[in-house]
């Protein structure tokens, strides 16, 4: 062990765990995270209530389109009123013109196109403007949640959420809220133009708006009900599905269980459109009962009208104007009858969304504290699980990590080394324990300042359809053109990428997929160099390189501890890569077994060689591990 560098004290605990101030509601909020596909629970209203306070900054277009189409259906109600007067006055006075009253109607037809225009352009401005800002919001909620929102979660649902159930909420924000508002205010002034005839025809009249424009909808809704919620998680399930099988298509074609899923794919589409098929029947309901609810009601009307006009209370000027503004007015309540079909779906969609805007983050956005410097990281006396109800993947788990120093984590598959990294990226909370930057609970530490002084390299590097050059941007916006060459030499990707066709400016395919598994990884290798974090932590970093290029970025990796005294944690199962560590940590059933220093000579300034590699015992560190053990 190099003395001038420090020594990590790492130790085995048993199990003393001391619960963490709150630390018991951390896995009550991982829990309230949303899963696409489950959403939680909330009534109909509630829900229309959240959807509509989203639309608060826009509500003087969304007023303006419900101004226009109220006084657009009473110029379309006027044209048939005006005529039934006219006629009225024919029939009392055949030599009467008729000329004012026909141009009067055209003018109305002509008001009626534009103020409908109109209030279509209000509506749809305002429901593309809310999509824009339900998406920008979405992608907010998400990036607040971090990995925790998605992790371990369907990524065809998020598609599917982020994409049709947030276009679906168009049918609410443009056909829901201003044909509710002019339904409500066009029936009052066609309830007060009846009654000014006769007021038992405006009594008539709030029974067949209430009817058809309240109990139809309520009535409508619950028909398509199951069917609409069923809808919207089966669309995220088969997004799932398709995107998991098109990931798989290699291996689908090589075991040829292409039939197979074919039919899962067939089954899961029946599924899909027989519940399409419940609820258009139960739409195609709903109309035929709105049809038949409003004729009921235009015969109660002729039957009154009738008897007004036998009984003298009525005059046929009257008469007529009031059967035919009644028969014609039913145009924006039947709008909200045929609204009940489909708003489950849509309020489906809606569940789905606001379940990810509310989901309250696993780990909450730190802003406001004392910036901090990197000297080192622990953990004491950790115990996690992703769930409350399965085993705790870590166990009372302590470690310290000192500044400048290279620690290595092994072990078994799934006993947790990987969790540990998240740990220390805070991308959960423990249950119990604290996780510590700089001898401050990372909780208590700004996330910006957090995300700043770490590097987390996963197992698996995600690229975006994009450019090299900009795929390796992200960590570091405005790292110059020499910086990145520095970085990408240090990951020993240089050179591949200047065969590439167009260098730095080549496109990666959509994942990355025109890399092989060992490029992708050197280039999110890249990338945290790039970032220039003082705290490494990088899970499997040379599990898809071969020999030459795992002894170069090992190289490259203790030439730039020895020059910036980065600190790294590394995860690893190859001994020829734990061996540049000053400690390695065996884990085992999610604690700590054994903290060992590496082999004599193994490390330090003096081991470090032309390879760069700390040590050329060839077990490595793992031989070093069991040995002292
Ligand atoms: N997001 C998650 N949700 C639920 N369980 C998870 C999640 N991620 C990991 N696990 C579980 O936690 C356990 C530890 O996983 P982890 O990835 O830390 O193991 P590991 O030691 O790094 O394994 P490997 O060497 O195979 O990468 C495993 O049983 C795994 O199934």
């Amino acid at each position: 062990m190099n003395a001038t560098k420090p020594q990590a004290n790492n130790t085995a605990h048993g199990n003393s765990a001391q619960p963490h101030p709150g630390s018991a509601d951390s896995i009550t909020r991982a829990t309230q995270s949303f899963r696409p596909g489950q959403p939680q629970r909330q009534g109909d209203f509630r829900v229309m209530r959240r959807l509509l306070s989203i639309v608060a900054p826009l509500s003087g277009f969304l007023a303006l389109a419900a101004f226009l189409g109220v006084l657009g259906h009473i110029a379309a109600t006027a044209i048939g009123t005006t005529g039934a007067y006219a006629v009225a006055r024919a029939y009392a006075d055949p030599a009467a013109p008729l000329a004012a009253a026909i141009t009067a109607m055209i003018c109305l037809a002509v008001l009626r196109g534009v103020l409908r225009y109109g209030e279509q352009m209000c509506n749809h401005y305002v429901a593309f403007r809310l999509l824009a800002l339900i998406r920008s919001r979405v992608f907010g909620a998400l990036r607040r949640q971090g990995p925790a929102a998605v992790d371990g979660k369907g990524a065809g649902d998020f598609i599917s959420l982020i994409t049709s159930d947030i276009e679906l909420l168009e049918v609410f924000y443009a056909h829901t809220i201003s044909p509710v508002c002019i339904a409500v205010v066009y029936g009052v002034v066609a309830c007060v133009f009846l009654g000014s005839i006769d007021p038992a025809f405006a009594i008539l009249a709030v029974c067949a708006y209430l009817a058809v424009g309240f109990v139809l909808p309520l009535v409508i809704a619950r028909m398509g009900r199951s069917a609409g919620s069923a809808i919207r998680g089966q669309h995220g399930s088969m997004a799932s599905f398709v995107l998991d099988s098109l990931r798989a298509l290699g291996e689908t074609i090589q075991y040829d269980r292409g039939r197979d899923l074919l039919e899962r794919l067939d089954a899961k589409s029946q599924h899909l459109t027989q519940s399409e098929e419940r609820l258009q029947r139960s739409q195609a309901r709903g109309q035929a009962l709105t049809s038949v609810v409003i004729a009921v009601f235009d015969l109660a009307m002729l039957a009154m009208v009738c008897f007004a006009y036998s009984a003298g209370g009525v005059d046929v000027a009257g008469a007529l104007m009031a059967f035919v503004t009644f028969v014609g007015s039913f145009g924006p309540v039947s709008a909200l009858a045929s609204l009940g079909g489909s708003l489950h779906n849509t309020l489906a969609a809606g569940r789905r969304v606001l379940a990810v805007l509310q989901a309250a983050p696993a780990t909450p956005v730190v802003t406001g504290r004392k910036p901090v410097e990197f000297d080192g990281a622990s953990m004491q006396n950790v115990t996690f699980g992703y769930t409350p109800d399965a085993l705790p993947v870590l166990r009372d788990v302590s470690l310290t990590v000192p500044e400048g120093s290279v620690t290595a984590i092994t072990g078994p598959s799934g006993v947790g080394k990987s969790t540990t990294l998240r740990l220390l990226m805070r991308f959960w909370d423990p249950q119990r324990g604290t996780v510590s930057v700089s001898g401050r609970d990372i909780r208590d530490i700004n996330t910006a300042d957090l995300r700043r002084v770490e590097a987390f390299v996963a197992q698996d590097t995600q690229l975006f359809h994009d450019t090299v050059r900009a795929n390796l941007l992200i960590a570091k916006p405005d790292a110059t053109d020499e910086e990145l060459k520095r970085a990408c030499r240090q990951a020993n990707i240089h050179d591949t990428i200047m065969a590439l066709p167009h260098g730095y400016d080549s496109q990666v395919g959509e994942l990355g997929d025109t890399l092989s598994a060992g490029e992708k990884q050197r280039l999110g290798l890249a990338r945290a160099f790039l970032h220039g974090a003082d705290l490494l932590l990088l899970d499997e970093p040379t599990s898809n390189l071969d020999a030459l290029n795992e002894a170069q970025i090992l190289r490259s990796l203790a030439q730039d501890q020895e020059r910036s005294s980065h600190t790294v944690v590394l995860v690893s199962h190859r001994p020829s890569t734990t061996r540049i560590a000053d400690t390695v940590l065996r884990m085992d059933g999610g604690a700590i077994i054994d903290a060992l220093g590496a082999p004599a000579g193994a490390t330090g300034n003096g081991a470090t060689g032309a390879t760069g590699e700390r040590s050329t015992h060839p077990e490595g560190a793992q031989a070093c591990t069991l040995g002292r053990g």
